[in-house]
């Protein structure tokens, strides 16, 4: 057995029997969470447990989007107090909660999805107060509404009791019930982020552009998030408004209960799945017990307590309690300033393929910010089978242009068309347009998914022709072998050096198998060595019947690399055509050298 196929072998019975053993864990602790309050058997723990087994439900659900995602919602207490409104209102009308938490579901989704889509536009805190401001439009349109909502008087349930009403006298089914929603809500976060999907919400989170060159609908997976999130929400605010007997707006649409909800999933861990469920465990009893031990002693001295333990908590742990005990059992994957192997001697094929039709037309691309003319009139095409070298002095705007044959920027006039692969010319738009017509490209500043591994990192792009989680897999450990990147398939990517940062976006990119690769400037930055090894990749890459445009300032890699290269000087193409002809250009020494040096060589 090689050394390559052994770490491949051991790095896979590591991912197979670790999460069986904490599955098994997860669940011991899960029943005891369930067996423990009913062999008590005092009402007050079993409202206790209630509690925890509601809100670890709404702050893993809001994990789904908060921790995934990264859009630290805080209007959340919108779907929770929609679920509740219609379970109650539903509930008057004669309809079981079973169903009317469906009905509260569909429209929290309906809801989410028309409120967040605007919002997304949004960054950071502007995200989060956007949604503070919405849920203060629910809570008055909730005391406008008196005949629907009872207005401020709020809303009782009727004196309907058994399981068919889910009101019981006594606390064990209602504990039972608030479990299987914990389950069920857990269940789909797990689903969630071990699917594509979450690899797409994590990549979204961590770099957007990235993910959006390696093909992902940014929107798009971020709404589904949303809208199975708010879903979830309204069906544990059904449930909660019958157990609480009583709901009114400033109760339901409260920041309070918001900032709670996104709170147990900051202290237990942002973006894990059992994070959200460890907050409440913590929080939850502190909370109650603070407010029966405390509250009789003087006004609002729970409260204190309960604030000092959280800004201890953010304080010192910052990863939240699952970040600090990982730390300490040692299981955290980051191993920093990690040096990628070199890239493995890459076999060429005898023959280099013949170079054929053109793939890629670009013409007339003119491009303004502002009054900056950045690009005039550039006009450039990548036949089949092409290495094309596009250079030029800082500033001449190269990434310009390319991140117009990438979709990232919208020419002010020109087209880009790309010969599909049934031959006709399509004109791709967006960069998920490019992505799907083969189009791959890398970023001059690296953009990696630095809380991801580098597996992770590289199956991001493998999913765009593979969306099964095995097969993306497999195909990220086989082109991470390739580039060098084997033994750090379990690093995360902020551990690597700018040299393993360059092929791990290159990897990425690869994995998504182009047909048009955009490399910009790979090579900076990596040894001598490396970039010789660099060199046949790209030579091997292009042999496979890849086409590539390769913005590049290392000459050496130009020259031997490069089956046309053009020159772009202050935007403007300046010269064209095979490297031996353009390094000798008088117009491209010029550009490079300046004026003065070409007269003195005169
Ligand atoms: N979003 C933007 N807004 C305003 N100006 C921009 C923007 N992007 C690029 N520019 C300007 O456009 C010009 C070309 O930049 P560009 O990055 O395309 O050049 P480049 O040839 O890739 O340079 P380098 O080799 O240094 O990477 C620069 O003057 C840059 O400041």
């Amino acid at each position: 057995m090689t050394d390559t196929t052994l770490d491949t072998t051991m790095t896979s019975a590591r991912q197979t029997t670790l999460p069986w053993k904490r599955l098994l864990l997860f669940s011991v602790v899960l029943l005891a969470l369930l067996v423990v309050p009913i062999v008590i058997g005092d009402q007050f723990i079993a409202h206790i447990f209630v509690t925890i087994f509601i809100f670890a439900g709404l702050s893993t659900a809001w994990n789904i989007v908060g921790g995934f995602a990264g859009q630290l919602s805080l209007g959340h207490a919108i779907f929770y107090g929609i679920g509740a409104y219609a379970g109650i209102i539903l509930m008057n009308a004669g309809i079981t909660p079973w169903l009317g938490m469906f009905v509260g579901a569909g429209v929290a989704a309906v809801v989410a999805v028309a409120i967040s889509y605007p919002c997304f536009r949004l960054r950071g805190p502007f995200f989060s107060l956007a949604t503070i401001a919405f849920l203060e439009v629910f809570r008055v349109l909730a005391l406008h509404f008196r005949e629907l909502t009872g207005g401020a008087t709020g809303l009782m349930i009727p004196l309907k009791i058994g399981w068919e009403w889910m009101v019981f006298r006594d606390r064990t089914p209602g504990l039972l019930i608030a479990f299987g929603m914990l389950l069920v809500t857990l269940a789909v976060a797990w689903w969630i982020r071990s699917h594509r999907l979450g690899f797409y919400l994590v990549a979204t989170r961590e770099r957007e552009s990235a993910a959006q060159a390696a093909g992902v609908n940014t929107v798009k997976v971020r709404l589904i998030a949303v809208a199975a999130s708010a879903a979830l929400t309204a069906m544990i605010g059904t449930f909660h408004a019958m157990y609480l007997t009583f709901i009114d707006p400033s109760s339901v649409f409260s920041l309070t209960t918001s900032i709670q909800i996104a709170m147990f999933a900051l202290i237990g861990g942002l973006g894990t799945i059992i994070g959200p469920l460890i907050g409440a465990i913590f929080l939850v009893p502190l909370s109650e017990l603070a407010r029966g031990w405390l509250g009789a002693q003087a006004l609002g001295l729970h409260g204190f307590v309960y604030g000092a333990v959280l800004v201890l908590v953010v304080l010192f742990m910052p990863n939240g309690i699952v970040g600090l005990t990982s730390r300490y059992l040692g299981k955290s994957t980051n191993k920093r300033g990690v040096q990628a192997e070199s890239v493995a001697a890459t076999p060429r094929l005898p023959t280099k393929p013949v170079i054929g039709n053109d793939l890629l037309v670009a013409e007339h691309l003119d491009k303004h910010f502002g009054g900056l003319h950045v690009t005039r009139d550039v006009s450039l095409t990548l036949k089949e089978g092409e290495i094309l070298g596009l250079i030029g002095p800082n500033g001449a705007g190269k990434t310009t242009v390319f991140n117009m044959l990438s979709g990232f920027l919208k020419p002010s006039s020109g087209t880009v068309q790309i010969r599909s692969v049934d031959g006709t010319m399509m004109t791709p738009v967006t960069p998920g347009d490019f992505a799907a017509v083969g189009v791959g490209r890398t970023f001059q500043i690296v953009q990696p998914f630095a809380a991801m591994t580098v597996e992770e990192n590289i199956m991001v792009g493998a999913f765009h022709r593979h969306a099964d989680v095995r097969e993306a897999r497999e195909v990220a450990r086989e082109t991470a072998f390739r580039m060098g990147l084997g033994p750090w398939l379990d690093a995360e990517a902020q551990g690597l050096t700018i040299g393993g940062l360059k092929r791990l976006e290159v990897a990425r990119v690869m994995a998504m198998k182009p047909r048009i690769l955009l490399l910009d400037e790979v090579m900076a930055g990596i040894n001598q060595t490396d970039v010789h090894r660099a060199i046949d990749l790209m030579l091997s890459i292009r042999d496979t019947g890849v086409s590539i445009i390769a913005i590049e300032h290392v000459m050496q890699a130009v020259m031997s690399l490069s089956d046309r290269v053009v020159v772009l000087s202050s935007g403007q193409i300046i010269a064209e055509g095979k490297p031996q002809d353009v390094v000798r250009d008088r117009q491209v020494i010029e550009a490079y050298l300046g004026k003065d040096f070409v007269h003195a060589e005169a």
